[in-house]
């Protein structure tokens, strides 16, 4: 059975219209005039179970609003879902057993007692068995090194303790799919760590499925084999991040240390012929070649290192998934979105 399996999904909302000055809000008092919003446009995937996939695209892209129908806080205006062969907003009680979910933004916890209790009463909520219970607290509180924290009330936590809480309110009924909007939002970089490591670990080790949105593409590189992007309620890329790269990565850079002093005259003659390439002076002894995404990099690098100038170190440069989605968020790049969407729909 797929995790997650969504055909042709579509949410509008309805919006009130503000008119303009004093006579407008009287007029609006007596009947307000609506516009319609297309949040989500047709959407479709599938997502097998103990995939991690990155959810990603602008603000107001429609990535929350996917996640509300999923789990079925929304109700789609057309089209499928099935979560775990659940339809989320028509067969609440037993689905949101078999799910857990975490708002980046929103807590789950109870603001003025202490996390334990809100723990106590998330057991109860989600029907979980006390032994089981027990269990898996002692097990995640471990993991999340929760200790010391557990009797403090929520709102004297730091966000960064509390996000580990999230996570284990999330978890304690040990769902198979766990849905997480923004999770990483406003953590300091050691915690955005450590609660990627956890996630990994969870994948890894209970086969937990995660669709997970973010603006923080670390989160996608630690994380995702597969990223999904939306832009405008559509989605314009579905597919393996390493593909990703490869379609719109512009280009590689190779960093060689040679043992001798050398010149820009010098490295730039080792790879004449190839085309497009550039070669950046960055001391006496080091330079950078930057190989755009046309050439094969190992054709490249096997002449610089079969020539007569002697290396002592090379760097290869990942390109950089940040400025690759960056790119095709900002200018659109036309033709990117388009190759894009033919992809999908192809
Ligand atoms: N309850 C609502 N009523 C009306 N319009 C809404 C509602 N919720 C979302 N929208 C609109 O739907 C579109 C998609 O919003 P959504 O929150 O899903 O985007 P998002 O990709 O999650 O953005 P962000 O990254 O900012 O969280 C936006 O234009 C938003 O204004």
């Amino acid at each position: 059975m797929l995790a997650i399996d969504v055909h042709q999904l579509r949410k509008q909302f309805k919006v009130q219209k503000n008119r303009e000055g004093l006579k407008g809000a009287m007029l609006d008092l007596f009947k307000r005039e609506h516009t319609e919003v297309m949040a989500v446009k047709d959407i479709s995937f599938q997502i097998p179970q103990g995939e991690i996939c990155g959810y990603i695209g602008e603000n107001g892209a429609g990535k929350s609003t996917t996640i509300k129908m999923l789990t079925g806080i929304l109700v789609p205006t057309s089209g499928r879902i099935l979560v775990n062969g659940f339809v989320p907003h028509q067969e609440r009680e037993q689905f949101v057993g078999s799910i857990g979910v975490v708002f980046g933004q929103r807590s789950q916890l109870w603001w003025d007692i202490g996390v334990i209790e809100s723990f106590r009463l998330l057991r109860k909520v989600y029907k979980v068995d006390e032994a089981d219970f027990k269990a898996r607290l002692v097990e995640l509180v471990e993991t999340l090194q929760l200790g010391d924290l557990l009797n403090r009330p929520v709102r004297k936590l730091s966000l960064g303790q509390r996000m580990r809480c999230e996570l284990v309110a999330a978890l304690l009924h040990n769902p198979s799919i766990l849905f997480l909007d923004e999770p990483t939002i406003g953590l300091d970089i050691v915690v955005k760590t450590e609660i990627r490591e956890f996630l990994k670990r969870l994948n890894r080790e209970y086969g937990t499925t995660i669709l997970l949105t973010t603006h923080d593409l670390q989160d996608i590189e630690a994380l995702c084999s597969r990223v999904i992007m939306l832009d405008d309620g559509r989605i314009i890329y579905d597919g393996g991040l390493e593909e990703l790269k490869e379609r719109w990565g512009k280009g590689r850079e190779v960093q060689f240390q040679f043992t001798d002093p050398i010149s820009l005259l010098d490295v730039s003659g080792l790879t004449s012929g190839f085309e497009g390439v550039r070669w950046t002076k960055e001391n006496e002894v080091t330079a950078k070649v930057w190989i755009p995404r046309e050439l094969n990099v190992s054709d490249v690098l096997s002449r610089v290192v079969g020539s007569a100038a002697e290396i002592s170190d090379i760097k290869i440069f990942e390109t950089n998934t940040d400025e690759i989605v960056r790119e095709i968020y900002k200018t659109g790049s036309p033709e990117a979105k388009e190759q894009a969407k033919e992809a999908v729909r192809g």
